[in-house]
């Protein structure tokens, strides 16, 4: 038989990988205006995360599937809600967050519409994880920093907001 390897990140795993990014980012003199949150797996990140940048959360929501039960992969990711045009972000630092990136398709979806629909923004990113792994997709030429949380191996994840029973998560 063989096993499938994986991770199951929990709770303590994501806070603590988002408190030494968060003071990386601050070392490296980085203080954004905005957080951006991408929906639905970057939105506990981007609140983790304010508790050590504290900068205002915004929320973009993306799906990976054309249907809502995610069984039809989509070509490219689908928006399922996106900016509203009361926030001014125009000479504004706009850090943009999701808890993986695993094939890229996402984060060059996103930045490129951000970059695309905001020119005079400034856009960072930070995903609590990155597979190390081929990518499909790129990240733009404008963005300015990409921030890692950890590396790690292209391997199953198992998320702690994922559990249905989260007493006995990665036991
Ligand atoms: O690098 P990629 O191959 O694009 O994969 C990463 C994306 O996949 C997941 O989103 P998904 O659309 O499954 O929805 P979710 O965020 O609501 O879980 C995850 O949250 C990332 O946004």
């Amino acid at each position: 038989m063989t096993t499938v390897k994986k991770y199951n990140f929990t709770y303590e795993d994501i806070h603590s990988t988002i408190r030494d990014a968060s003071l990386a980012i601050k070392e490296a003199d980085y203080q954004p205006d905005y957080l951006l949150a991408i929906g639905g797996g970057g939105l506990i990140p981007a609140r983790i995360m304010r508790t050590f940048i504290t900068r205002p959360i915004l929320t973009v929501a993306l799906s990976r599937y054309s249907d809502e039960i995610g069984t039809a992969p989509a070509d490219t990711p689908i928006k399922l809600q996106w900016l509203e045009g009361k926030v001014n972000l125009n000479g504004k630092k706009v850090l943009v967050i999701d808890e993986v990136d695993d094939q890229r398709t996402t984060l060059d979806f996103t930045l490129n519409e951000l970059i695309e629909h905001y020119p005079d923004t400034e856009f960072s990113a930070f995903v609590v994880h990155n597979k190390l792994k081929e990518k499909k997709g790129q990240l733009p030429e404008k963005l300015n920093h990409f921030f890692i949380g950890r590396d790690i191996n292209d391997y199953w994840i198992n998320y702690a907001w994922d559990a249905e029973d989260i007493a006995t998560f990665g036991q």
